[in-house]
């Protein structure tokens, strides 16, 4: 018997509740696995649906949710549609969140040690003071110089880097096997977020996490990916390992987000290619391929649904087949430049 992946999402297909009682649908036929100790990347422009397939995934989206389909396993077991109170029970030790903004995670009110404390003592059976030991240890693993001197102190009293760790240290405090980190350095400074996305690669070597990560950024997929999966208009348009997707893109929209980057030899292209136009949002889709308004490869046969084509781990889904895409390198892709823009 094999064993399932660490989490396994389905065709998720989320519709939000509207202000007048209706639903709207904001991701599609979702699917995606995370295996054990692998990082994964979600990718997208704004809009293309990753906080909200990742807060469907966590039962996070409460009163909003109008109807969740398909299936979210953690484990082999389905968690998709179960009561809260069992939800909160894995959130808590199975996986945990870390948000994009540290200091929506904290009680301002409240020192940062007593919090990681609590959270501790609500998931398992340990003492005040071991609770305490522990926080110290973890405000020492992620990187805080004066761990017992942290501990005591307010939110308010550290800094913006020093909060992002902190949430971290909460998020370990119960051996998770899963972070969910969204889009964790977006209130940071740049020199603080090579810092955060050190200290989350690290702790994914040292300690086997699992960890899937929101970003808009493909340098820090580059670097931090195991796979990737990449999001538009609330579905995945390609997933496949990082090496595969960055040498070998399938998708028209996943070339232009590589021709995005900056070359790494530090030789600065005249202007960097951008996709032009705007994502869709929930409500106006396109029908047909959602990506096809913006892409420059578009032909009639894109008003239908695109087919899906797969290799291994690896799938697509668009009109062109993958063996008449030309491949690119990231920051040279002037053809796919072009490609978009004629
Ligand atoms: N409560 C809601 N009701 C209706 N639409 C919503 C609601 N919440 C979010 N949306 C819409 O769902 C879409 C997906 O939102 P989501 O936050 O998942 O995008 P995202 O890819 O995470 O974007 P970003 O990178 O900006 O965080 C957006 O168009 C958003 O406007």
């Amino acid at each position: 018997m094999t064993t399932p992946p660490l989490l396994e999402v389905r065709d998720l297909t989320i519709s939000l509740r509207t202000p007048d009682g209706q639903g709207i649908k904001v991701t599609e036929r979702v699917s995606f696995g995370v295996g054990e100790g692998e990082t994964v990347c979600v990718v997208g422009e704004s809009g293309s649906g990753k906080t909200i397939t990742l807060m469907g995934v966590l039962g996070l989206l409460n009163g909003a949710v109008f109807r969740l389909q398909g299936s979210v396993r953690f484990r082999g077991d389905e968690i998709l549609n179960r009561p809260q109170s069992a939800l909160r029970r894995i959130r808590g030790r199975e996986i945990a969140l870390i948000p994009q903004d540290p200091t929506t995670a904290l009680t301002p009110v409240r020192t940062v040690g007593s919090q990681i404390v609590e959270q501790m003592r609500s998931h398992g059976n340990i003492s005040r003071d071991a609770a305490r030991r522990r926080a110290i240890e973890l405000l020492d693993e992620v990187g805080i110089v004066d761990p017992s001197g942290a501990f005591d102190c307010f939110p308010h009293q550290l800094s913006g880097g020093m909060r992002q760790r902190v949430v971290i240290a909460a998020a370990l405090s119960c051996n998770p096997s899963l972070i969910i980190a969204d889009e964790p350095t977006t209130a940071l400074d740049v020199t603080v977020q090579a810092q955060i996305l050190d200290l989350l690669g690290r702790l994914s070597r040292n300690l086997g996490l699992a960890i899937v990560l929101v970003t808009h950024d493909m340098g820090i997929v580059a670097e931090m990916a195991d796979r990737v999966l990449i999001m538009y208009g609330g579905r995945v348009v390609e997933r496949g390992a990082r090496d595969e997707i960055f040498s070998d893109p399938w998708h028209p929209y996943t070339a232009g987000l590589l021709a995005s980057i900056p070359p790494l030899d530090g030789a600065r292209a005249e202007r960097l290619p951008s996709i032009p136009g705007t994502p869709p949002q929930p409500g106006n889709w396109p029908s047909g391929c959602v990506f096809a308004p913006r892409c420059a490869l578009r032909t009639s046969a894109c008003m239908q649904p695109p087919p899906r084509h797969s290799a291994g781990g690896r799938e697509a889904y668009c009109v062109i087949e993958p063996r008449d895409r030309r491949p690119v390198r990231a920051g040279t892709s002037r053809d796919i430049a072009v490609d978009f823009q004629t």
